[in-house]
Formats: structure tokens, sequence, C-alpha cells
């Protein structure tokens, strides 16, 4: 960050098939007869179908254990049948008409339509709807909380809707996703009057962020591609800190080169040492992060560099999990209002397109009203919204404490454009004070989020206090990295060291000499501050 802190001193500046519920024909679900959904390894894990690892008959504790020489992986290909998977997806233009021919198969390398437009990763849903909401239902709720492979993953316990023809033995997972939904109960009282505000941790996560959702696809598609022998030696990307740590963690587990662009001098060291640690290929660069995007998008146009921005509609496959999560986490009932911070934009689109997905197939009735909520030092989307989609103009982005969105000129500019259209959605805004203010305030709360979280709840804040947003209304403000990334922001707050800023939830350490009395002195008047006044 740009600002300075004197009061701390930071030590650095498939052919795959599918699981069966075991209830199948249980008469609630209105499903076809199992020609379709054929067993492999049992989301449920059925003993039934397991080969004892012990010779004798005796019932055992450990009847349901894998065999002694056997991982997770193994253990999931020999629960594999060979039935013939029936759900398929590919590469379309995105928002083409009916009409529209164009598609490539997800074994392409393809970033872009004939047209230059953004591409969008269509299912099929016709062999989707083979299966009722409730059915879909019933089978991502029997994967939670699980060790079975894939499907321990938040992203993968809905493979069928994300890249349902991957072999589970090509997956690179760290078990993502299945983030805590919190419930904020003394931040929506104190703060906004609110008794039904809950914020999604994506950013409690393997790389502690929202990237790891769309990162395990798009570094499992990269593993087959490569199996496949397609021409791809490495995998690249621009990033304001937190693409390149989810991208060299997932590829140094699954042994792939990765290079990542970074802004120089524009991100936080804890973001920083994470590719460095993952034994990335790291370019730090002397520009912004549009200059780093538009690199990345010209090398790999070049070399054998796989680009893995969310401008590869893959990510956006992983990363629509967390909306369903959240429908699956409130049992398949909508909030009325969800809050996301937007940069690159691909992220709102990807919510929406989760929760699009569960109505059509019939899991829910309804989706959320989206909000996506803009730094105001790098705000071009909220700009757009606020001349009524008259006219999109990229901005130069100013620094911002909320840095991983410091983002002009955002490459998924058109899916956040159309998810906003179809949820009735708004864009709002906030300052550097607002979104610090915001963020201190959760904290002090006992939540310790990012600036990009203070920037959701400042827009939350401003639709609550002009009445957008009631009271009662179910609110989900999607938290996007974990909050010890961005500890030097924290750090500049609370030493009141920031230019032109209030700082006024400040909490600083007070400095004390090291004897009883001077230490009774500050306690008794702390203490005397914090008693009830009656
Ligand atoms: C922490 C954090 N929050 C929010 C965003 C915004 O996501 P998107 O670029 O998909 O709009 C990003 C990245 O851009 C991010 O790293
Ligand atoms: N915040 C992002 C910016 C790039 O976004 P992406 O989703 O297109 O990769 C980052 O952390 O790099």
């Amino acid at each position: 960050m740009a600002y300075s802190c004197s009061l701390f001193h930071s030590s650095l500046a498939s052919k795959s098939n599918f699981p069966l519920l075991h209830h199948r024909n249980h008469p609630k679900f209105n499903r076809p007869a199992p020609i379709v959904i054929s067993c492999s390894s049992s989301s449920t894990f059925d003993p039934s179908s397991t080969t004892s690892s012990s010779n004798n008959n005796t019932p055992s504790p450990q009847k349901n254990r894998r065999l002694a020489d056997e991982n997770i992986r193994d253990e999931a290909r020999r629960h594999r049948s060979t039935a013939k998977n029936t759900l398929s997806a590919k590469y379309v233009p995105f928002n083409a008409g009916p009409d529209c021919t164009e598609s490539y198969s997800l074994d392409e390398i393809v970033y872009r339509s004939r047209s230059g437009g953004l591409l969008d990763v269509q299912h099929d849903m016709e062999a989707l709807k083979k299966f009722d909401g409730a059915y879909w239902r019933e089978l991502f709720d029997s994967r939670v909380g699980k060790t079975t492979w894939p499907y321990g993953s938040g992203v993968w316990s809905k493979k069928e809707w994300v890249l349902p023809e991957i072999d589970p033995d090509d997956i690179v997972s760290a078990f993502e996703g299945n983030s805590n939904l919190f419930w904020a109960e003394r931040f929506g009282k104190q703060f906004l009057g609110m008794n039904d505000l809950w914020v999604k941790h994506c950013g409690i996560s393997h790389t502690g962020s929202f990237k790891d959702l769309g990162m395990t696809v798009l570094v499992s598609q990269v593993n087959r591609l490569r199996k496949l022998k397609r021409p791809v030696v490495g995998v690249g990307c621009a990033s304001t800190g937190d693409t390149s740590a989810a991208l060299s963690a997932y590829c140094a587990a699954a042994g792939i080169p990765s290079i990542v662009f970074l802004p120089a001098n524009k991100i936080s060291i804890a973001q920083l040492v994470q590719p460095i640690a993952n034994g990335a290929f790291v370019l730090s660069i002397d520009t912004d992060f549009d200059g780093c995007m538009k690199l990345i998008r010209e090398v790999t146009a070049e070399l054998p560099i796989y680009l893995a921005n969310s401008l590869n509609s893959l990510r956006l496959e992983g990363q629509k999990t967390a909306a369903i999560e959240i429908l699956q986490q409130f049992d398949w009932e909508v909030p009325d209002w969800v809050i996301v911070p937007g940069g690159n934009l691909g992220n709102i689109y990807a919510f929406y397109k989760g929760f699009k997905m569960c109505q059509e197939l019939g899991l829910v009735d309804r989706i959320p009203r989206l909000v996506c909520a803009q730094a105001a030092n790098a705000n071009p989307l909220y700009l757009y919204f606020k001349s009524e989609w008259n006219e999109f103009k990229a901005v130069k982005a100013n620094t911002t404490f909320a840095s991983a969105i410091q983002i002009g000129d955002p490459v998924s500019i058109d899916r956040a454009v159309y998810a906003l259209k179809n949820s009735n959605g708004i864009v709002e805004e906030a300052t550097e004070e607002e979104l610090m203010d915001a963020m201190a305030q959760a904290d002090s709360t006992g939540m310790f989020i990012c600036p990009h979280t203070g920037v959701a709840l400042t827009a939350l804040m401003k639709l609550r206090k002009s009445g957008v947003i009631g009271a009662g209304d179910r609110t989900v403000v999607v938290s996007t990295a974990h909050g010890l990334k961005f500890t030097q922001s924290k750090v500049d707050y609370h030493s009141k060291e920031i230019p032109d800023m209030a700082c006024q939830f400040a909490n600083p350490p007070m400095q004390v000499r090291a004897d009883f009395g001077s230490v009774m002195d500050v306690l008794m008047k702390y203490l005397g501050d914090k008693a009830p006044k009656h």
C-alpha cells in the first residue's frame, strides 16, 4: 500500500459417473429409472458395495474403511462404474441467441468467441432436467462433510454441474468450498438493525480467497489437457494477489509450472509471498493490474501457457458453486439479497449463474437480488450503472486499500451487466474511508475481514440507510478474502495515520510503563469507561 504506518512495524513491507443416492426409489423423487445416473464412487459411501479388507466375517468397526494400501483416489476408481455418462458441457459464445451454432469442446484451448466476445460454459440442461430439483438437492446434501474423492470438495460435490465429463483421477482439489455462512448477529443488530444478516466467508479457504473455487476447476482441466498431450507447458495469470496465490498452489499440488504477472508494489506482502513459496515463476511488472492483464493475454496467445484469469470461463464454473452452497446452507431457502465486491467482474456473474441454474433445475423457485460493490477509486461498473447502462468507459484505477479490486478495465463487464440486469441488481460504491470504517466496525464485532468485504458492507449500509434493503431482509454479504492477507491496511487504520481519514473506529494499543501503578491506572480508567451507567 502507498500508506505508511509508524505505529506498528510489519516485519515485511471422465467420463465419470454419478454417485447414487441411497434412497433413489424414495417416492418423494420424481426421477427416471436409474439408467442415466449410474453408480461410481458412492457419494455417501455405501458399505455394501465395498470389498472388506478383513479376511474374517466378524463385524468390525473398521469395516467401511478403504483397503489398507488404497488412497481416496484409488477408492473412487474402484467404485467407478462403466455405465455411460449422459451429461456434458461445452463452450459457447456468451449470451448468444438460440440460433448460434458456434461451440467448442472444453478440451480445446479457447478463451474468446470468433467475434472476439466472451465465452460461457453451457451445460446440457435437458439432460440435467431429467432429474428433478429434489433429486439434486438430496444428492448435493448427501456429499457435504465427507472425504469421498472428489465430492468432499464444495465445488466437486456439484461435479455434474461443473465439469460433468472430467475423470475424478484428473481432478486437483484441496477440498475447497463448504465455507462458513456466518450469522453476523452483533454487526447486524448494532450497526444495521438487522437480524438476518449473513457473511459467506469464501476467504476462509485453502489460499485465503474465493479464487480456490475457480482454480480447482481450471487446474483440473489443465491436468486433463496435459494428459491428452495438448500443448500446455504452464499456466499463467495476471493478478492483484489472490488469483496468483490460488493458481500457484493448485499448480504446485499437480506439479504443473505456473507463471504469475503481478503489478509491482500493488499487492500485499502476504499475497506476494504465496506464489513465491509455492514455486511459481513470479514476474513483478512496473504497471497496474490492467497492464498485467493486457500482457498475459498477449503472451498466452503466443506461448503454450494456459490463461487462468476469469476471462477463461472455466473458472466461473467453480466459483458459481458458492451460490449453490448458500442456498444449501439455508436449507434451499432463497435469501433476498446477495452482495458481492467486484473487480474483474467474473464473480458477480458466477453467483448469478449458480443461482439461476438452481432455479432452472427446480431446486428453488426464484433467485436473490444481486448487488455488486466497487471501491470508488476503481468504479467503472458503478459509473456505467449510474449512466443507466448508457455508456461503459474503462477508468484508470486509483490506489485503494481494497487492492485486489483495483481494476479499471474489467474483462467480464458484459457478464456483470447481464447478471445485474437479470437479477434486478444494483451497483454501489465505497470511498476509502467508508470501506475502512466498515471493515473496522465488522472486526469490532468479532469478524476479521478484508477491505473488499468492507466495500460490500458499505454497500449494505448505504442500501439499508436508503431503505432499499429492509431490516428483515435476509441478506448475504460475500467475504472474498481472508483478513490476514490484509493486515497492513488494518495496522494503518488503527495507527490513525492515514492521510485525510478520521479512522473513527481505530483501537490503537496503549503504551504503558512497566510498573504496577501505571498498569493499574490505565486499567482503572478503562474499566471505569466500560462500566454500565445507571
Ligand atoms: C479479494 C477479492 N475480492 C473481490 C474480487 C473481485 O472479484 P471479480 O474480479 O471476480 O469481480 C477479487 C478479485 O478481483 C478479489 O481478489
Ligand atoms: N482479484 C483478482 C484479479 C483478477 O481476477 P480474475 O478473477 O480475472 O483472475 C486477483 O486476485 O488477481
